[in-house]
């Protein structure tokens, strides 16, 4: 049997839609996998009644039929789906990693990303490696197209998870199709505001590095409180505020001693219209482990 722990991931980090992610140190999922004739899954934990167990509909069977492996695959959910954390990714890049072991297939991590990436589309629809790529290598990821680079950054973030399902899919049904010269300036000046922030490890820097013209606000309106709930963190202390992956939740850069407040405002922020939250203080950590019993 071969154990993987998968982290959270934060993707788009505002102004890196489809391209920056950020492995969260906590939550995570866990998968454990033993050879078989045919993959068979067995979901629990944290929203595991919404989570499909034929393979042919969940994340970790297309990864399976990618690799030839063939697994009973136990998924002990420890990130909620549809919440923007990066729930299918983190399975599909667990069980990419943990198959990869299991019949010795000899991957490297960063040749399990595009195929942790095709079964995390067979529920998003669209090949995008923002969350499976920091699930697997940790730290804070530039992925683009097949290449991908890694900063081994340390930034305090609070990611607040509305009581709200939003999938991944619908929400990029809402992503504008192009973009004017001044927004296409204006996004490579923050993601590149962010991505110094995060070689420097400065929260300043990656929380103006945040800001987003383009897809944030198409998808902040699908989040009832985003306005309350940004400005409460702000408030609080926050560095920068986005939407976490495609949503319903919010991301936060802040610095260190700042995340206890900041997660109350976030949550006092949803609770003023109405919608119950938890709050994950947390910052960016590393890729899945792995355990070979
Ligand atoms: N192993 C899995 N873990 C989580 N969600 C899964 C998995 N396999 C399939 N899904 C489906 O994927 C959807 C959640 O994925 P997505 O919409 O991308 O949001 P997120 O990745 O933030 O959870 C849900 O509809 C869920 O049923
Ligand atoms: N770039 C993707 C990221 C989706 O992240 P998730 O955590 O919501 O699955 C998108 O924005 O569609």
């Amino acid at each position: 049997m071969v154990t993987v722990r998968a982290p959270a991931t934060s993707a788009n980090l505002g102004s890196g839609f489809d391209v920056f992610g950020a492995a969260l140190d906590r939550p995570a999922d866990v998968i454990r996998v033993e050879k078989a004739d045919r993959t068979t899954i067995d979901v629990r934990g944290y929203g595991s009644e919404f989570i499909p167990e034929d393979p042919a509909d969940n994340t970790v069977g297309a990864v399976a039929e990618a690799l030839d492996a063939p697994a009973h695959i136990r998924i002990d959910k420890g990130i909620r789906p549809s919440s923007g954390l990066g729930s299918s990714g983190a399975s599909a890049a667990a069980a990419a990693l943990a198959l990869n072991e299991l019949y010795d297939r000899g991957l490297s991590r960063k040749e399990l990303v595009p195929i942790a990436g095709k079964g995390e589309a067979t529920v998003s629809g669209e090949v995008h490696l923002d969350n499976v790529a920091p699930a697997l290598l940790g730290g804070f990821t530039v992925a683009t197209g097949r290449d991908v680079t890694t900063v081994d950054a340390d930034i305090p973030l609070v990611a607040c998870l509305p009581e709200i399902a939003i999938s991944t899919r619908d929400a990029r049904d809402v992503v504008p199709a192009g973009a004017t010269m001044e927004q296409l300036v204006y996004t490579v000046g923050r993601a590149a505001t962010l991505t110094t922030g995060m070689c420097r490890n400065d929260p300043r820097l990656v929380g103006k590095g945040m800001h987003d013209r383009l897809v944030t606000p198409a998808r902040a309106d699908l989040i009832s409180g985003y306005d309350e709930v940004r400005e409460a963190a702000l408030a609080a202390g926050a560095t920068g505020v986005t939407v976490s992956g495609a949503g319903p939740g919010v991301l936060a850069a802040c610095y260190p001693g700042d995340r206890r407040e900041i997660a109350a405002a976030m949550v006092e922020g949803f609770a003023e219209v109405g919608v119950d939250s938890r709050a994950y203080q947390t910052k960016i950590g590393g890729g899945a482990t792995l355990h070979r019993d």
